[in-house]
């Protein structure tokens, strides 16, 4: 039987975003916490609508620790609305952390950095696992797409409804929002590749450390400059020299240079990570 909006009571929208709207919801038949994303079809083109719905369904197969989890969809064709049921995340997005510990200045703890990016590398992993050939690469790996459950384990969003929410080629929605982690070969409009998502995820670490992201300008053109050139402050002192290596290598600007998921998941650190508590 498929599930009807009734089935469910909205409690209070919890986020925003250039696709429409994150809510935190209740199922009515088990209490269970949950939360949709609102998404408004009604100005997409077929081949958008298409791409919306293979993407659904691809993140219906995605079940993994780290990727946040799929379970149903409601269409309401009066109001050319698809609501994405998905699992709540109650510590809310990276994005909302790092501008906390701005506010109140204070640098995260390294080893949460070290989790952070073992948990979004494996949940990339399994994406590229999973759809192996036509790899599903995230596209748009930003802090405000990596959200936190209730024991701050982290789950990956929005897996590749990037794609289709800015397939649009206009200005306008291409570039919705400053492309701060946009790789130096996507700013030389060369083709998308899985150390794209590398060097994006060599930015969220480096901004989890710094509370900046790598490269920063006044505008566009400025940004794909500096993104080209490299350059960027090291990490603050508290961090060490090795998560200061490893980030540098994800930020080289010849793909070829960065390390791939596996080497990533070789480093020691990282196997630190998943040896068993003792
Ligand atoms: C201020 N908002 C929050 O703290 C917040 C909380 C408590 N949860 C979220 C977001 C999600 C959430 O809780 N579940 C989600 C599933 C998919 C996507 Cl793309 C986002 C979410 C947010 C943005």
């Amino acid at each position: 039987m498929p599930s009807k909006l009734s089935d469910y009571e909205v409690i209070c929208t919890i986020g925003v975003g250039s696709y429409g709207k994150c809510k935190k919801i209740k199922r009515r038949s088990d209490g269970k916490i949950l939360a949709w994303k609102e998404i408004n079809y009604g100005s997409m083109s077929e081949t958008e609508k298409q791409m919306l719905v293979s993407e659904v369904n691809l993140l219906r197969g995605l079940r993994h620790e780290f990727i946040v989890r799929y379970y149903d969809r409601i269409v309401d064709r009066n109001t050319t609305t698809i609501y994405i049921i998905m699992e709540y995340c109650e510590g809310g997005d990276l994005g909302s952390l790092i501008s906390r510990c701005k506010r109140e200045r204070k640098y995260l703890e390294e080893e949460f950095a070290w989790k952070v990016l073992r948990q979004i590398t494996l949940a990339l992993h399994e994406c590229q696992q999973r759809v192996k050939g036509s790899a599903v690469l995230h596209r748009d790996l930003k802090p405000a797409n990596v959200f936190l459950d209730a024991a701050h384990e982290v789950k990956l969003g929005d897996f590749g409804l990037a794609r289709v929410l800015h397939h649009d080629t206009s200005f306008a929605k291409t570039f919705v929002g400053t492309p701060y982690y946009m790789s130096p070969e996507l700013m030389d409009h060369c083709s998308y590749n899985e150390k794209s998502d590398m060097w994006s995820l060599g930015c969220l670490i480096y901004e989890l450390c710094s509370l900046s992201p790598p490269f920063t300008a006044i505008n566009q053109q400025h940004l794909a400059v500096k993104i080209k050139e490299g350059k960027f402050r090291p990490l603050p002192s508290p961090y060490s020299a090795e998560l200061q290596e490893l980030i540098s290598r994800m930020l080289k600007i010849d793909a070829v240079l960065r390390p791939s998921i596996e080497d990533i998941l070789k480093h020691s650190r990282i196997l630190e990570l998943s040896a068993p508590k003792k």
